[in-house]
């Protein structure tokens, strides 16, 4: 268990709101302890991120989606026709009911309106125990999934936002305004030759690409990125690059790379310049794409963010290399090298990766046919693990629970304050430092869990 004080003074200082937060604290039996080792994460431990997240940043992101919705009114009427204005009250008015659920820790409802995973998400809802089935007593993973469910089901229950994404706008010009660094690693990156150390150049640049997500930094990536990866190597607290390196150039043809994505914008471009460059080095034969199937943790990719991306390059009148590069790319998605997989509930729904096997045995056998699975960023890293406490020293392969489809990369910027495979002590030293580094993105790893091929997998 690592010591992490994230400090959960979330409202003013003032005694009122002390006492107010001293009164929720003991109402809602919240723990003053952080979880011991291998417990989940939950934010009924006030030292989390869990607990800053239910008590400050989900009713604050819930706050500011109705801003934007009143905001934008006359856009969005625009764009999904007049009734919109009546639809869009009542989208405020149970936004604003399910920022009073959490704020009173309520149970988790199950979900009303018919979507494909409907079903699915009530049979979780229903297999939680009753006492970690509310905001502030779940498993940290399944409340978060939970909320921005919930989210998306409110917009379902109207004929002219159902097709609406309420995050499009801030993912469109978040791309926008990196266009200038995407320019710079494009020009950078052309025509690469094949190389482990191009490669791990290429794994790092995917793994800093990360840091750049809306539901936590809003800042942008540094423009001198690929020219500074040796500096950032220091902030890398587990480096496996060459481990990926030497797993993949043993893989048998045809060798299929999977990508679990993870943010839009310019997290999205740095998993297409890999993509790019696994085709172009002949280091695979197929990149296949797993995008969310909803708008998801603000910034989350989903189809529509994917195809926007590849046209956003392809006609770009601003830099002459985005056209070739889009060209090529949407080119991929001709002749099958690039591969958008059909979009699964699984990315969107509270099981974490240990459960696919059970609760979604095809797309486990899907991902099995390649030879590497690469896990995007910290939410993903966190379904890997399942939101568990691990010692921070514990192995990779053994947090992942028997989840192997097959070889399992992950390039994760830390964002959240749980940890494993990280060298003796190092969160110790690093919370010593700064109490809230685990909360910024300022530190990553590329960790692996190598599939070996001749192994067997029994799904049962
Ligand atoms: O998956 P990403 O974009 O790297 O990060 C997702 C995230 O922003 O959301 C959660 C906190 O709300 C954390 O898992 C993490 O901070």
């Amino acid at each position: 268990m690592d010591s992490s004080s994230i400090q959960t003074t979330v409202g003013d200082s003032s005694a009122t709101a002390n006492e107010e937060e001293a009164k929720f604290i003991e109402k809602n039996l919240i723990v003053v302890t952080k979880p011991i080792a291998n417990e989940e994460l939950s934010a009924r431990f006030l030292p989390t991120f869990a607990y800053v997240t239910f008590k400050k940043r989900s009713p604050g992101l819930i706050r500011d989606l109705v801003a934007s919705l009143q905001e934008n009114e006359p856009e969005i009427i625009k764009e999904c026709g007049e009734y919109a204005h009546f639809d869009l009250k009542r989208t405020i008015w149970s936004l604003e009911l399910l920022r009073d659920d959490i704020k009173h820790n309520r149970e988790f409802q199950p979900i009303r309106v018919k979507s494909p995973d409907t079903e699915h998400w009530n049979k979780f809802i229903a297999s939680l125990n009753s006492d970690s089935r509310s905001w502030f007593s779940a498993v940290w993973l399944h409340a978060e999934c939970y909320l921005y469910r919930r989210i998306w089901s409110i917009f379902q229950r109207s004929d002219t936002l159902k097709n609406f994404d309420y995050f499009a706008d801030q993912k469109i010009m978040a791309a926008r305004a990196t266009a200038p660094q995407m320019n710079a690693i494009l020009l950078s990156t052309m025509g690469m030759e094949r190389s482990q150390e191009n490669f791990q150049r290429l794994l790092k640049l995917c793994v800093w690409g990360n840091r750049c997500d809306l539901s936590m930094t809003k800042k942008g990536p540094d423009m001198m990125l690929l020219q500074k990866l040796k500096q950032y190597d220091a902030d890398l607290l587990a480096d496996q690059s060459a481990d990926v390196w030497n797993d993949l150039i043993e893989a048998y043809d045809p060798v299929y790379v999977d990508i679990v994505c993870d943010n839009a914008g310019f997290e999205l471009f740095t998993d297409l310049l890999l993509g790019d460059y696994l085709i172009q080095a002949g280091l695979a034969e197929r990149v296949r794409f797993h995008v969310k199937a909803i708008p998801w943790f603000v910034s989350d990719v989903t189809a529509n963010d994917f195809h926007w991306m590849l046209k956003f390059f392809s006609s770009s009148a601003t830099y002459p290399h985005f056209k070739s590069f889009g060209r090529r790319l949407r080119g991929y998605l001709r002749n099958r090298s690039f591969i958008l997989c059909d979009t699964s509930y699984f990315w969107t729904i509270g099981y974490d990766c240990s459960r696919m096997k059970e609760v979604l045995p095809c797309l486990y056998v899907y991902m099995s046919t390649a030879a590497l699975a690469i896990f995007k960023g910290d939410l993903n890293y966190r379904k890997l693990l399942g939101d568990i406490n691990y010692n921070s020293t514990d192995p990779f392969s053994d947090c992942l629970r028997g989840f192997l489809p097959t070889s399992v990369c992950a390039l994760r910027t830390i964002k959240s304050d749980i940890y494993c495979g990280l060298p003796v002590c190092t969160v110790e030293w690093l919370t010593e430092e700064d109490p809230e580094w685990m909360i910024t993105g300022s530190k990553a790893v590329i960790q692996i869990a190598v599939k070996h091929r001749l192994s067997g997998d029994i799904l049962a």
